[in-house]
């Protein structure tokens, strides 16, 4: 072959691989995993999509595999090998696995059972795909965040750019709840909501919105901050938030599928590795993060704030910093295998 049609065969390669979109969920048959795989199938830039779960996962894979889009589904088998090749390749990886809540319980009251989920699943990660990008559900958020950091960090291959919490559910909450006060259309309510993914940790900061008046409305403030409780109580048992985290998981990775493609201006919040607070020793927050094709692009301030939003962020502070480091040290003194 001629070293010009050599060169030429290599671009179309290239090429083509940047085109190709695999989308790994982890978690997959579960009450969100179900949903989220539904409209990734839907989603025209996922070109392969990859379901795992340790029970379920081919089932739904051929159930989902039916719909008339282009892209492949393929379900994989609850094997080390099987999580192996789901991960294969992969650009986008969601994870949802692991327990939800019941009445009663915090976020954290899940972190028994989940940092160990998502600690395994990391590691299958940082060897099988260690430059996707992780986009993490399983709560505790502010906690499962930094457990996956700490893995990849112990094999060499952490890159923050590439780690993201799924914070995406409280932004589309509170532009929906003021859009019922307001009479609007949610479409036109951009509301910041920063800081963590949990309770007093979830900051939404109404006045930097065109309804500033509403930062003075605590019932308002308080729905966002709890509205996943709403969830949990309403179905009584059955578990939380589902089909409207399988929207916001399924908007998160839309963006980050149009940001890798080279549109500009992607903008979501998400809980990254971020500097803005690290002098306080908050390795991680949540704000309005522009995507790239290598992750994380840019990190917003947090911008102005008013007087009753500066007593949240403080009360936020001090509950992100101590979930934060309940990740970190559940692998310094769990590794696992
Ligand atoms: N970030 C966010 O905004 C939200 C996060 N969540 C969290 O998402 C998680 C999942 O919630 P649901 O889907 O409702 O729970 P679910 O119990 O319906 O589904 C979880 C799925 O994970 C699977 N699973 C468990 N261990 C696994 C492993 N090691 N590997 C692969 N799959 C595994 C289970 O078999 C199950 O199918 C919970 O931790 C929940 O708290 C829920 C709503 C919003
Ligand atoms: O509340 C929960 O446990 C699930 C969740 O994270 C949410 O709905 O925001």
């Amino acid at each position: 072959m001629s070293f010009i049609a050599s060169r030429i065969q290599r671009r179309a390669f290239s090429v083509s691989a940047r085109n190709l979109s695999k989308v790994t969920v982890l978690g997959a048959a579960g009450g969100i995993g179900q949903p989220l795989s539904l409209l990734l199938k839907l989603n025209p830039l996922v070109t392969e999509l990859a379901l795992y779960d340790i029970r379920g996962g081919p089932g739904v894979a051929a159930d989902i595999s039916h719909i008339n889009t282009k892209s492949t589904v393929t379900g994989y088998d609850p094997t080390p090998t099987g999580l192996a090749n789901a991960l294969k390749g992969s650009q986008v990886v969601l994870i949802p696995a692991g327990v939800p809540r019941k009445p009663g319980m915090t976020r954290d009251d899940l972190f028994n059972t989940n940092a160990s989920i998502v600690r395994d699943l990391a590691k299958a990660c940082a060897e099988s795909c260690p430059e996707a990008n992780i986009l993490v559900i399983a709560n505790p958020v502010n906690s499962t965040v930094p457990i996956v950091s700490e893995i990849f960090k112990a094999r060499g291959v952490y890159n923050p750019k590439r780690l993201f919490g799924v914070t995406t559910l409280d932004v589309v909450r509170a532009s929906r709840f003021v859009s019922e006060i307001k009479g609007s259309d949610p479409a036109d309510e951009n509301i910041t909501v920063v800081g963590g993914h949990s309770g007093v940790t979830i900051v939404p900061l109404f006045s930097q919105s065109s309804h500033p008046d509403l930062s003075a409305n605590a019932e308002l403030v308080n729905r966002v901050q709890f509205g996943g409780d709403e969830v949990v109580k309403a179905k009584d048992g059955a578990g939380s938030a589902t089909l409207s985290m399988a929207m916001a998981g399924a908007r998160m990775a839309n963006s980050l599928l149009r940001a890798s493609k080279g549109e500009k201006g992607v903008i979501e919040p998400t809980f990254v590795d971020s500097p803005l607070y690290k002098d306080q020793g908050i390795e991680f927050f949540s704000s309005r993060v522009e995507l790239g094709p290598n992750g994380v692009e840019k990190i917003f301030s947090v911008g102005p704030v008013d007087a009753t939003e500066e007593k949240l962020l403080e009360a936020c502070f001090t509950d992100l910093k101590k979930n934060i480091d309940k990740g970190k040290s559940f692998v310094a003194t769990n590794p696992g295998k």
